[in-house]
């Protein structure tokens, strides 16, 4: 259970580009029964009243993205304010990568009008401002355009099989600024950065890395 005095789960926010091994990592940390573990709900994008709003985000962004984000911030929303009993909260992407990346990426593309961009912002400020939505750690999977782009390739997502390289470019500057070099808008925790360039067979002790500071002794109750 929490430990007393906490009113809210240890919660680490796992952020990376598309393809940089954000699942599997989860899954990795899926086996321990202290951690709630929320992976992105991707199915819920895709199917929002019967509605693929993912896919449409990609064949027409600019008819289609702040529907899509839009609905993408309340579904993190919903995430960050979800109870749980569980010590540690373990979550895949956070409303701050919503705002701070794809928001931002699709700006920068000019594929969201002022408008858009302004009312998502006006629900982003209010939300982080009326709930505690506060993170207590950043783990960045840190990769190359070119790396991911082969994953995403493979993975073969059907909405994002014309996702070119340079999106991805684009998707992985905003997150070495947000998370590495820290000059674009704030950055809600401490940041661990993993080379998750590494393939699956030999990322486990980049894990490790992480692993003490997620289950450090003041969060996990002591084992009765
Ligand atoms: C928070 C957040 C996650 C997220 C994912 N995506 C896209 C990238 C991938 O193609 C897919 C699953 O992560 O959704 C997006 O466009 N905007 C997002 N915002």
């Amino acid at each position: 259970f929490l430990k007393e005095g906490r009113t809210r789960p240890y919660t680490v926010i796992v952020e990376g580009n598309i393809g940089s091994g954000k699942t599997t990592f989860l899954n990795y940390f899926n086996r321990n029964k202290d951690v709630c573990v929320l992976a992105e709900p991707v199915e819920m994008w895709r199917d929002c009243d019967g509605y693929n709003l993912l896919g449409a985000m990609y064949e027409d962004p600019k008819r289609w993205s702040f529907t899509f984000q839009s609905y993408v911030q309340l579904t993190m929303l919903q995430q960050h304010t979800k109870e749980t009993d569980l010590p540690i909260k373990l979550m895949e992407r956070s409303i701050y990568s919503a705002r701070y990346c794809f928001v931002e990426q699709l700006k920068r593309d000019k594929v969201l009008s002022g408008p858009s961009e302004s009312v998502i912002n006006a629900w982003f400020n209010w939300v982080t401002s009326n709930k505690n939505l506060d993170v207590d750690l950043v783990v960045y999977l840190r990769t190359t355009p070119e790396v991911v782009y082969e994953r995403m390739m493979k993975r073969n997502r059907a909405e994002e099989k014309s996702v070119p390289l340079e999106y991805l470019k684009s998707l992985h500057k905003i997150h070495e600024d947000w998370l590495y070099y820290k000059t674009l808008h704030h950055c809600p925790a401490p940041v661990i950065i993993l080379n998750a360039n590494l393939d699956r067979s030999n990322i486990a002790n980049e894990y490790e890395k992480c692993e003490s500071h997620i289950f450090n002794k003041e969060v996990v109750t002591a084992r009765a």
